[in-house]
């Protein structure tokens, strides 16, 4: 029987592919071997020794301390692209608050909740309703920074709304280039980007690299009466230079999903709940694939979606499965391999593959007599984990 801890709520049909017979699932469950999550954040939290990998039903692991858990050979999943059709959208409504009155149009209407004549009403919003208008997205140019799968498809949407679309992505995989059109006009930097967009939507990993990238150096570039929206992370726009920004109106709106005090009672800025993501869509395809992954390691040892671990996959064979990981170093394999041909064991068929500084390896092996072989691996230099699947 397989355990997995649950952290936050997640979507009833990601936990309906862990069957019952194989596995037990809830968020009080103690030793579990894998853990599935959303934005719980694990920097504080002691994990059980059992842990074998984490999931992240979502695309960003900023809560998820990566770093400590490679070191003991923990694999942990996202799920890239699972819910970035729904933040797609809300960044349309985030373009479209930051170019309407919108809000503020709402937000006088319901102060007018003494006018109980229609007619009053009507008109004292005919002649007021024009402090609400706004501008069109046609033809505003839009910047995107981060162009993995969010920044894609809002560069697809502002396309199809008649927006020209500059990006900037220094790390562009090519799998996501291959995604990108060709009518995304590429910035040379992020300055060169802010300095001739109307409206910059940011969509970049919150990493040590962009920690405050929308800063006061980066925002005095900025053209002026720009809109920023932020739906990647709180961490990458420094809020104090935001403020300073909308203050002196270089920046004319900023919407995010991250509120912070210091944005309190101000009309420019429109900050939602951290809902990117929270669309039932979104949850149950993050949930399944999340599922699916701690599955499919945990029976198969396959991985697939790690942002530590290299992408590994083997089809089974008959007989019985080791899978190990190890440092990055010389000669771990071939001392694995030694204490493997000691034992008598044949090998079958099995693939080696690393990724920065740790390795991972599936080796499907002849159906063994001696027991001990496990934890002879295991006592191999630079091996971090071992484990043997039947
Ligand atoms: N508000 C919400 O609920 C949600 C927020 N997010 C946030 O959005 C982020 C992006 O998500 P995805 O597009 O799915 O991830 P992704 O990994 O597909 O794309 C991120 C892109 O940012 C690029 N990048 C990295 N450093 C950069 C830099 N310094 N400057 C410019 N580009 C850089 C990468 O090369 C990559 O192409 C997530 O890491 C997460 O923080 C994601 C989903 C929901
Ligand atoms: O699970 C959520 O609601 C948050 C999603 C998110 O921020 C992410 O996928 O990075």
């Amino acid at each position: 029987m397989y355990k997995i801890k649950t952290f936050n709520q997640i979507s009833v049909k990601g936990l309906e592919r862990f069957t019952r017979a194989k596995y037990e699932v809830g968020s009080e469950i103690g030793n579990p071997d894998a853990i599935l999550l959303r934005s719980h954040k694990l920097h504080n939290e002691t994990l059980d020794t059992t842990v074998l990998a984490v999931a992240r039903a979502g695309a960003g692991v900023n809560n998820v301390p990566v770093a400590q858990y490679s070191e003991k050979g923990i694999v942990v999943f996202n799920t890239p692209g699972a819910n970035a059709n729904a933040v797609k959208e809300l960044v349309l409504a985030g373009l479209l608050l930051g170019s309407r009155g919108i809000k503020t149009g709402i937000d006088h209407v319901k102060t007018l909740h003494n006018v109980t004549d229609a007619s009053e009403l009507h008109k004292t919003l005919e002649a007021q309703k024009k402090q609400f208008a706004g501008n069109e997205l046609m033809g505003k140019t839009l910047g995107i920074v981060g162009l993995g799968a969010i920044g894609s498809l809002v560069a697809d949407m502002a396309l199809a709304l008649g927006m020209k679309v500059v990006g900037y992505d220094p790390a562009l995989s090519i799998e996501a280039a291959w995604r990108l059109s060709s009518n995304v006009q590429k910035a040379e930097n992020l300055h060169a980007l802010l300095a001739r967009c109307d409206y910059v939507s940011l969509h970049v990993p919150a990493i040590e690299a962009t920690h405050h990238l929308i800063n006061k150096e980066a925002l005095a570039q900025a053209k002026s009466g720009m809109t920023l929206v932020n739906f990647a992370r709180e961490s990458i726009v420094d809020p104090e230079a935001i403020v300073a920004a909308l203050d002196n109106t270089k920046l004319k709106g900023y919407i995010c999903d991250f509120p912070e005090p210091v944005f309190y009672g101000r009309s420019d800025v429109i900050a939602m709940p951290h809902i990117g993501a929270s669309t039932a869509e979104a949850e149950e395809n993050c949930a399944i694939m999340a599922a699916e992954q701690i599955i499919d390691y945990l029976e198969n040892g396959n991985i697939k979606n790690s942002v530590n671990f290299p992408a590994v996959s083997m089809a089974r064979c008959d007989g019985q499965r080791i899978i190990f990981s190890n440092n990055n170093v010389p000669k771990v394999l071939g001392n694995v391999l030694s204490v493997l041909a000691d034992n008598n064991v044949n090998v079958i068929d099995m693939v080696n593959k690393s990724r920065g500084d740790l390795a991972y390896n599936i080796l499907d092996v002849e159906q063994m007599e001696n027991g001990d072989v496990i934890q002879e691996i295991a006592n191999v230099e630079h091996v971090k984990t071992v484990r043997l699947i039947d």
